[in-house]
């Protein structure tokens, strides 16, 4: 029997998203999600798309993420698709921090997972959680190829103008600081599948990437490759995100600790953990925060504020990368915000016709898990809504890489 079937996990600070995917057809065998891992009430939700589709949910407490992803073998054996069976190929990993090293997707060795683990510093919020889910399914596993591909692996072509600080580069060069960016497989995905919405090649077109979920980012991608993004040494720069603050000037540190009496872990964890939307409004779901605006009242007036916020830097990134790009022929939201929130699709270009940017009110208003275009006919420049589908991209990355080594 051929092995043919992929496990995708993407461990994040408190979840563990996955899938099982057979890679003849690319279909999805079976999709789940564990959800706040390591409090009372932890929830797992398992899809087996191969036997029916009915969902099973359990809730109680999953401790770490190793038990996570015990919890996850044994619903997927409970279906037949165990991690025992002869037909899985590969488990492939979403590894955040590959920093300058890694441009590729890697087989995982004891040096792979050394060097991830020297990027924690970096990725603090990410890397600890997709090491914890390596280091579990190799135990499962130890025989089966496992192959990391890195958040950061996309953004490696930017050119140096782009890339680096305008530190003291001596420094730089020592700590190893400049901008390496990350969500690069969901740039890579989207960017692709919007030059093919567009009937093109991904070499002919350039294109903005708004990929806006709980974390956020831009990219400029031009013919293919990424010139910029808009996070940095870490995942805090560029846009508002969910709990993140994006852009701040550095000094608003050195002011915290030097005047509010501040530790830099007690800022470290403000500006990752207590900002962005949450630390404006109190709420980090772009639904809430446009149920408290709809709603109106004194409740919408922090929300509306936050909402701005968000909008303002949005369209600030859009503009930096039109600079940079030059020509753009697609703006592309993607991600929880980008793929459902019509109202930030519409706020994000309102005005910009001069650039040749506009949505269609109807077509923007449609709901639908298919890319499309919600710019109106005949637009200079396109505006679109893709899907990503990290899950799928990080598979056949994996699955390309087991099947090239055995060839070789
Ligand atoms: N229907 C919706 N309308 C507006 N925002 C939504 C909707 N569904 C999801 N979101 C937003 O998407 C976010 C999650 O995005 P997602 O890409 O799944 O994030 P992550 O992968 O970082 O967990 C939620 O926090 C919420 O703000
Ligand atoms: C890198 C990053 O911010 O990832 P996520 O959006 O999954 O938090
Ligand atoms: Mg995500």
């Amino acid at each position: 029997m051929t092995a043919t079937r992929v496990l995708v996990l993407n461990s994040g600070s408190s979840s563990v998203k996955y899938q099982l995917l057979d890679m003849r057809d690319s279909s999805r065998l079976a999709v789940g999600l564990v959800e706040r891992i390591g409090e009372e009430t932890s929830g797992l939700k398992h899809t087996p798309l191969a036997n029916g589709g009915a969902s099973r949910e359990q809730t109680g407490p999953i401790a770490d993420h190793e038990a996570a992803l015990k919890a996850v073998a044994a619903e997927l054996a409970r279906d037949g698709l165990g991690l025992d069976s002869p037909e899985l190929a590969a488990i492939g990993h979403r590894v955040v921090h590959g920093g300058r090293h890694f441009t590729e997707p890697t087989v995982i060795d004891d040096t792979v997972v050394a060097e991830i683990e020297r990027l924690i510093p970096v990725a603090p919020l990410h890397n600890p959680a997709n090491l914890t889910g390596i280091r579990t399914a190799r135990v499962l596993r130890p025989d089966l190829p496992q192959v990391a591909v890195f958040d950061t692996a996309f953004h490696t072509t930017m050119p140096e103008s782009a890339a680096r600080y305008a530190i003291d580069v001596r420094t730089a060069d020592e700590h190893r600081i400049r901008r390496y960016g990350f969500h690069g497989t969901s740039h890579a995905y989207v960017s692709r599948a919007t030059a093919h919405l567009l009937g093109k090649d991904p070499s002919e077109v350039n294109v903005i990437v708004l990929h806006l979920g709980n974390g956020a980012s831009a990219s400029a991608v031009r013919a293919g490759r990424c010139v910029d993004t808009s996070m940095g040494l870490t995942p805090l720069e560029g846009l508002v995100m969910g709990t993140r603050s994006g852009d701040t000037d550095p000094a608003v540190i050195f002011h915290l600790a030097r005047v509010g009496g501040m530790s830099i872990d007690e800022i470290d964890t403000l500006l990752n953990k207590k900002s962005g939307l949450i630390g404006l409004c109190g709420d980090n779901d772009m639904r809430e925060i446009r149920r408290r605006i709809d709603q109106g009242g004194e409740d919408a007036e922090q929300a509306r504020l936050a909402f701005d916020i968000y909008i303002h830097r949005l369209r600030k990134y859009i503009g930096a990368y039109y600079a940079v790009l030059g020509r753009v022929d697609a703006v592309v939201f993607t991600a929880g915000v980008g793929e459902n929130a019509a109202p930030v699709r519409e706020a994000a270009v309102a005005g910009l016709e001069g650039l040749g940017l506009a949505v269609d009110a109807d077509r923007n208003a449609v709901r639908s898990g298919e890319p499309r275009l919600v710019s109106p006919e005949g637009a200079r420049v396109a505006v679109a809504v893709v899907p990503t589908d990290e899950e799928l991209e990080i598979a056949t990355q994996t699955y390309a890489l087991v099947e090239s080594g055995k060839s070789e």
